[in-house]
């Protein structure tokens, strides 16, 4: 049996705009009121994945949530026609009308956890969408997410699909962004680490004090309960509060990981030591841990140039490579050390750099956009095959693409009864491309 990870990048959906929504997250709320390129944006994720999957990966895709969300505005009691909705929302309150219109699903490393079969007691590959209560505009995403992963992964001899926790700050869960699994084969048991930013029962550790700390300790632990991980391999590590504070809204801003490989910065964890030193022990050693020191690439380089919203893939040949946005070409200073990097003696022989500007500008590298399944070839072919990239798949979106997107789209765009037709017609045929049957509330 052959084991490996995939990837499951999320389409950018028609309504990508720039409206400053994440407190915390810089590129939001500094690029607030830009004119966004949904078309541009749509492209530049699906050039990334397919260049994945020409690199001998396996690579899927995820499809956008139903948005301007008309189901979340009725709810709060906006009424009549869709249309009446849509301009009593935009005069009543335009920051709710942005929160149910942002395409922010395409960020799939929000969208769940995920824990491989290997890891878990019932030998089942387990989900649990995030419920994302930090921000109003994610908030409304769970729901959906899971009906989009049980259509794709639906079958239930291998996939064990969970409710996401309570909508509670108590179990604030981002999902992904916030876990790596590290392992020294896909297929054996890994180890899961979690990331938190702060914790609700135990008020005596430190959090951050600017910015919000999306992830609680007790939403992680929930979370490796219904995956069914064993404590002898999983591990809980604080976030450090005072780079939160510097922009770091998602662990996956200031450290990645792939199987025996930690790549993080210096300021990245709370009890940094203590904490590599149980991953090693939990990962029974050989172990590389790369850290990045501040003195080579501060906290805001890293925030800026997103060094660590990088993916580190393995190839064919057992050597991994890089995936990383433009924009850490563009600072000199994370050139210069990825540069270094490929030269020392690491597994990471490679960097790719790829432009995803329109994600960048809100916060999302290369790493959010993707939700990482480490399977086996049986889990693979009981997955929805209508969702991997291929040649085909790649040329029939970027038409798709092409026939439904503006190429232009500001916040009062939003509020454009033609948009929301436009958004329903190219879901409605992305369902049937993808062949993920109704999915969405307009569909049902
Ligand atoms: N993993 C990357 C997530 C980025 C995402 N940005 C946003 O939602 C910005 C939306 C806006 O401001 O229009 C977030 O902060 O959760």
């Amino acid at each position: 049996m052959k084991h490996f990870e995939a990837n499951f990048d999320g389409l950018v959906g028609p309504t990508h705009n720039y409206a400053g929504l994440s407190f915390g997250n810089v590129a939001s709320q500094s690029n607030a009121a830009q004119i966004s390129n949904p078309k541009d944006a749509a492209k530049q994720g699906l050039k990334k994945a397919k260049a994945l999957a020409d690199m001998g990966l396996v690579q899927g895709v995820l499809a956008p949530q139903e948005r301007p969300d008309l189901h979340t505005l009725r709810r709060v009691g906006f009424s009549g026609s869709d249309a009446d909705v849509l301009s009593q929302a935009a005069k009543a309150s335009p920051v709710l009308l942005q929160a149910c219109a942002s395409a922010s699903s395409m960020w799939t490393a929000n969208a769940a956890t995920v824990s491989p079969s290997a890891d878990s007691a019932d030998g089942k590959l387990h989900f649990t969408p995030a419920n994302l209560v930090d921000k109003l505009h994610r908030s409304i995403e769970p729901a959906t997410t899971g009906n989009i992963l049980k259509a794709i992964f639906s079958d239930e001899r291998y996939f064990a699909h969970h409710q996401h926790l309570p909508e509670h700050p108590h179990f604030g869960d981002e999902g992904a962004a916030n876990h790596t699994r590290l392992c020294h084969d896909y297929g054996q048991a890994g180890v899961e680490v979690f990331v938190y930013g702060r914790s609700v029962a135990d008020l005596s550790r430190p959090a951050p004090v600017k910015y919000p700390a999306r992830q609680t300790l007790e939403a992680s632990q929930a979370v490796a309960r219904l995956h069914q991980l064993s404590d002898d391999r999983t591990v809980y590590i604080q976030q450090n509060p005072d780079v939160i504070d510097q922009g770091v809204f998602h662990n996956d801003v200031i450290a990645v990981g792939n199987q025996n490989v930690l790549f993080y910065h210096e300021q990245a964890f709370l009890e940094t030591q203590a904490k590599l030193a149980e991953i090693d022990k939990k990962m029974r050693g050989n172990m590389h841990f790369i850290e990045v020191p501040t003195a080579k690439v501060g906290v805001q380089d890293a925030v800026k140039s997103y060094l660590f919203n990088t993916q580190i893939v393995t190839l064919k040949d057992g050597s991994m490579a890089i995936i990383a946005p433009t924009d850490c070409q563009e600072n000199a200073a994370v050139h210069a050390y990825l540069n270094e990097l490929v030269t020392l003696n690491t597994p990471i022989k490679a960097v790719h750099y790829f432009d995803v500007k329109q994600s960048m500008q809100n916060g999302g590298g290369p790493a959010c956009l993707r939700l990482r399944v480490a399977m086996n070839d049986t889990e693979l072919a009981a997955v929805n095959p209508q969702v991997m990239m291929n040649d085909a798949l790649f040329a029939r979106l970027n038409q798709w693409v092409d026939k439904h997107y503006r190429d232009r789209l500001s916040t009062q765009d939003l509020a454009d009864p033609q948009l929301l037709i436009e958004s329903r017609t190219a879901l409605d045929e992305l369902t049937q491309i993808m062949n993920l049957g109704s999915v969405y509330q307009f569909q049902r």
